[in-house]
């Protein structure tokens, strides 16, 4: 009978309904094959990017990542906050800096999960002047076996620094090519100065083989590096007292006093993030340091204290 026929509005709720359905289940398929490991977490991603109202683009953030083998709810919540995206978000609605910082967790996992348990990336951090560069340069020289990761900077040499030991010495336009292909682990903008930035490739290919690898990077990158690879070890270094901060930078004559003054207000807030590392090194003497900072590597051979 004609009053009994579907109307319209009717056939348009069926059709949404089982359109909705359809698109249930091609997300739950997307799932399963990245629980299975047939689609990377990486490669998901970039296909949402790309096509954000398509399956893919549909995923909410929550549910792309428990779909991750060893991602539960719970850490599934961590990351969501590190990563600061917000519980309703989808694929394909993130940001721009939701998707790097996305895109950088997901690059970063991949390369701590292929690397060996006795491997570990290693940062080293502290106030300016308290003697990174001089510890660094000790393990460099009398600890062969240890990867010191060199890093790229917009900053112009300084007199017997080497291209490629020292640093990568790039152009501004270089770094924003760094950058933008995703050949940084990390990157900041230092003493609101140049930028500098960790390549991702040695570390990769060193941790996969199984050998651990030393970051001298600022506190900006450290916090970077712990949000995207929690299991890095963070080593803060300190000053024997903050006299002697002062003595060594102004001693080190490399900066205006107005300079020294500002990294001087720097160097406070930085102290005061000291409990946020795992281990607590005080350069009392740049050997001993040394030592402390290379045992925490876990490195086979290491030679004795001179
Ligand atoms: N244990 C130490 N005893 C005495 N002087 C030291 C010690 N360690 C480093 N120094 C000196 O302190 C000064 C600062 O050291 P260095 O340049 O390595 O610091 P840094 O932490 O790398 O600084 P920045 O972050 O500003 O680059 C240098 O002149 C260095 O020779
Ligand atoms: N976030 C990063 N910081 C880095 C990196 N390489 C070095 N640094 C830090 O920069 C300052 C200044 O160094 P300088 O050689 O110009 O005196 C120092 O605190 C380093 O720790 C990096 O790759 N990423």
């Amino acid at each position: 009978m004609a009053e009994n026929r579907p109307t319209p509005p009717d056939v348009d709720r069926v059709a949404a309904s089982r359109a909705a359905v359809a698109a249930r289940r091609a997300r739950a398929a997307v799932k399963a094959e990245i629980a299975a490991g047939k689609r990377t977490p990486l490669a998901v991603l970039a296909a949402a990017i790309e096509h954000p109202d398509g399956v893919e683009g549909r995923l909410r953030a929550t549910e792309f990542l428990v779909s991750i083998p060893a991602i539960g709810v719970t850490k599934m919540r961590r990351i969501m906050t590190q990563l600061e995206i917000s519980p309703s978000k989808r694929l394909g609605g993130l940001g721009k800096h939701q998707r790097d910082r996305l895109r950088l967790f997901l690059a970063n996992r991949t390369v701590s999960r292929r690397g060996s348990s006795d491997a570990h990336l290693v940062v080293l951090a502290g106030p300016t002047a308290v003697g990174k560069g001089a510890v660094a340069g000790y393990i460099r020289e009398n600890y062969p076996d240890v990867l010191l990761s060199v890093s790229a900077t917009t900053r112009a040499p300084r007199p017997g620094e080497v291209e490629g030991t020292s640093y990568f010495f790039v152009t501004d336009a270089e770094f924003d090519r760094m950058v933008a292909s995703g050949e940084l682990l990390e990157w900041a903008v230092v003493h609101n100065a140049f930028r500098y930035g960790t390549p991702r490739e040695p570390v990769e290919q060193a941790l996969a083989s199984g050998h651990s690898v030393l970051l001298e990077i600022d506190l900006q990158g450290a916090r970077s590096v712990r949000a995207a690879m929690p299991e890095a070890r963070m080593v803060f270094l300190l000053p024997p007292s903050w006299d002697e901060l002062v003595r060594r930078l102004i001693g080190r004559g490399t900066e205006s006093p107005a300079e020294q003054a500002r990294r001087l207000e720097t160097a406070k807030l930085e102290l005061a993030a000291q409990d946020e590392f795992d281990f607590r090194v005080v350069n009392q003497e740049v050997n001993v340091a040394a030592r402390e900072v290379v045992d925490l590597m876990n490195l086979r051979k290491a030679p004795s204290l001179l």
